[in-house]
């Protein structure tokens, strides 16, 4: 049987933990073998030490893939390829591989938002793209070292919408049968959009404040900004014929209390490390966009864009 080659792109807070466990349970397997692709000095901490999850789940916490490549060209045969960056590496990841993939390989991007499947199709047109959700609070602590937080890690993976013949179940035993909690769903679009609808509400508002999931949940005044972009998401998948549950507002609350109180977002601590590239279009920028193009107002969430954006610059010219 011919071996399954897997890549995981990006050894941070998702591809760190997600990886990790791949690496460590295929690492005796001449079935799968993985491929990290890391660059800079997360390649060099991870060729020197190995990649180190700091999690409850994993006491031995250090583990080599069985190949370790700095970019994506250098994936040779690659069967699976697991797309673990931040939207705005996306477009670049994506030009990079398509010429190196053969038509019958399995794209998996384990990202937040609601375009990733589309902005993946305009620049990969072969390939099966299997649209996903991801939980999981899982952040870079230096590079090569990710740690992992609260509850295990939790995948939700669709169909291919252009590719409905093509059965990801393979796909699915591979995450699954490394211990990875992976559940398919058909059509996984309403999973996405509920992850989205959590994410961009505590993203924007933990990022503007600096605040905690659990803060931002127990702060009346907080809760009332992230339920105004929850009603702007709503009116917008409404619109766009996406069915959500009646409830999806209390139950965005639930989730909220359902992590650590002291869990960060993958925003919050971007917008507040001040790095020059943040998900703030993934997040506000989409709400925008959708907003003017269905003709639905999106008041609170621009204002809280501007908040953001005028606090970055602000910071800038410190
Ligand atoms: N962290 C979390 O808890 C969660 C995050 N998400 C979502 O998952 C996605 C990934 O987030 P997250 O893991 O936190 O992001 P991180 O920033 O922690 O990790 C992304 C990694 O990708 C690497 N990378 C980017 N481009 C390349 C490239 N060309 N070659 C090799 N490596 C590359 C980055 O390298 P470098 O370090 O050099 O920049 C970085 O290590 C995002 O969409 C996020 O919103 C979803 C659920 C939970
Ligand atoms: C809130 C969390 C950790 C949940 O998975 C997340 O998705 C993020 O920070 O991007």
């Amino acid at each position: 049987m011919k071996t399954t080659e897997l890549a995981i792109v990006g050894l941070g807070g998702v591809g760190g933990y997600f990886g990790f466990k791949l690496a460590q349970f295929y690492a005796p397997d001449p079935a799968v073998n993985i491929t990290f692709v890391a660059r800079g000095a997360t390649y060099d901490a991870v060729k020197e030490h190995g990649l180190t999850l700091l999690s409850p789940e994993h006491p031995h916490s250090v583990t080599r893939p069985a190949k370790l490549v700095q970019a994506v060209a250098e994936l040779a045969d690659v069967d699976v390829v697991v797309i673990c960056v931040k939207e705005y590496d996306l477009e670049k990841i994506c030009t990079e591989l398509k010429p190196i993939l053969h038509d019958n390989v399995v794209l998996l991007p384990l990202m937040n938002g609601v375009d990733i499947y589309d902005r993946i199709r305009r620049i990969i047109p072969a390939a099966s793209v299997l649209p996903a959700c991801v939980y999981v609070a899982s952040h870079i602590k230096e590079k090569g070292v990710v740690e992992h937080k609260g509850n295990p890690g939790r995948i939700i993976v669709g169909q291919d919408p252009q590719r409905p013949a093509y059965q990801p179940q393979h796909v699915v035993g591979l995450l699954a049968d490394a211990g990875i909690a992976i559940e398919y769903q058909p059509d996984a679009f309403p999973a996405i959009w509920t992850k989205f609808f959590f994410i961009a509400s505590f993203g924007l508002v933990s990022a503007r404040y600096n605040k905690s999931i659990g803060q931002v949940e127990e702060d009346s005044s907080l809760r009332e900004r992230a339920q105004a972009i929850m009603q702007e998401i709503a009116a917008i998948a409404h619109e766009k014929g996406v069915v959500l549950p009646a409830d999806i507002i209390s139950q965005t609350f639930q989730k909220a209390r359902s992590f650590p109180y002291h869990t960060p977002t993958s925003l919050q601590l971007d917008v507040n490390s001040n790095k020059s590239d943040t998900e703030l279009e993934l997040f506000a920028g989409a709400i925008l966009t959708y907003g003017e193009a269905l003709h639905i107002e999106v008041k609170e969430t621009r204002k809280i864009y501007q908040e953001i954006q005028e606090s970055q610059l602000h910071k800038a010219s410190r």
